[in-house]
């Protein structure tokens, strides 16, 4: 057996088609285009690289990018006043603050600053609080983007396995929260979980976010499984998931290849989430289907 393709990268160049198509109908009820403001403090190449795309899809879908370069040295009271000044910034519909930030920065005190109604990365306990309550909030992008992709490929999750392997704030227990609403019966394990295979075999969808390089094995999958591999692990030169790729296609359904699965999605989730944004703090209604209610997630 070989496992479908997970094409997150064509999935991605969809939703964000689909949020840029609905750009100028905002542009006409507010008189301006949503923006999204990215801050970026030090000199990481990868993090380099991830906000120069995001500022590039930001502009390509229509919308505006403001982008803050700041040298690693930056104190922690200079990126605060960046931060307020942009939550006081009427043309800013969306914060990040790019991650990880440099040691001596308190990332808890900066995301707490940001605003939640800017917080676009969902990363503000608020949100993590809406969406651990079913109220309307802003949904982590890489989570959102898993759960498109599963919902697009299975339909209706309720009632199915899940196990999340991986329990961080960003991924793992917002990406429970969400298959949780989705009726999924929900495992989370993590690194003090014993006999992590006998879990997996029980899972009808395996969401890999432990930032371990080929850690799951194919023998532990249950065959015809969905597999979601959030992990970008660089071995050798080569990116790597967190799934061993060979061994989980010989038993899966289907797989998030990396690159090229769960990674687009983020940025395309972070442009969805700045429409939602921009629509809500500018009180304009938002049709069409790109809220897909994943943020007014039925309560039961
Ligand atoms: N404030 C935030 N910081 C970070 C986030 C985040 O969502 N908000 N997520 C990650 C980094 N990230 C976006 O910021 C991100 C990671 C990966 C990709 C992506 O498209 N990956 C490609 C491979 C890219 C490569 O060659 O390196 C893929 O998987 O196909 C996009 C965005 C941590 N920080
Ligand atoms: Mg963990």
């Amino acid at each position: 057996m070989t496992a479908e393709l997970i094409d997150g990268k064509a999935f991605a160049a969809g939703l964000r088609a689909r949020v840029a198509a609905q750009v100028p109908t905002f542009q006409a009820a507010a008189s301006r285009a949503p923006g999204l403001a990215v801050v970026l403090v030090g000199e990481d190449p990868a993090s380099a690289v991830y906000v120069r795309s995001k500022g590039k899809q930001t502009r390509e879908a229509g919308m505006e990018s403001f982008e803050h370069r700041l040298p690693a040295d930056t104190g922690q009271d200079d990126l605060l006043a960046l931060v307020e000044q942009l939550n006081a910034d009427p043309a800013v519909d969306g914060i990040l603050v790019q991650l990880p930030l440099p040691r001596h920065i308190d990332e808890q005190e900066v995301l707490l600053r940001i605003s939640p109604d800017k917080d676009v990365d969902g990363f503000h306990p608020v949100n993590a609080g809406r969406l651990a309550t079913g109220m309307e909030g802003f949904v982590p992008c890489t989570p959102l983007g898993c759960l498109m992709l599963l919902q697009d490929r299975l339909g209706d999750l309720s009632g199915l396995d899940a196990v999340v392997i991986g329990r961080s704030n960003i991924v793992g227990k917002p990406m429970a929260a969400l298959l949780t609403q989705a009726s999924c019966t929900v495992t989370v394990a993590h690194s003090r979980t014993r006999d992590l295979a006998s879990h997996v075999a029980r899972a009808d969808i395996v969401v890999a976010a432990v930032g371990r390089a080929n850690f799951v094995q194919g023998d532990w999958i249950k065959p015809g499984a969905t597999v979601i591999d959030v992990g970008i692990n660089r071995v050798e030169g080569k990116l790597v998931g967190d799934v061993d790729f060979a061994s989980a296609m010989r038993v899966a359904g289907a797989v998030t290849p990396v690159p090229g699965g769960v990674g687009p999605m983020t940025i395309a989730c972070l442009l969805r989430n700045t429409l939602v944004a921009a629509h809500r703090n500018a009180g304009v209604p938002l049709a069409g289907d790109v809220l897909a209610g994943i943020d007014r997630p039925e309560r039961t």
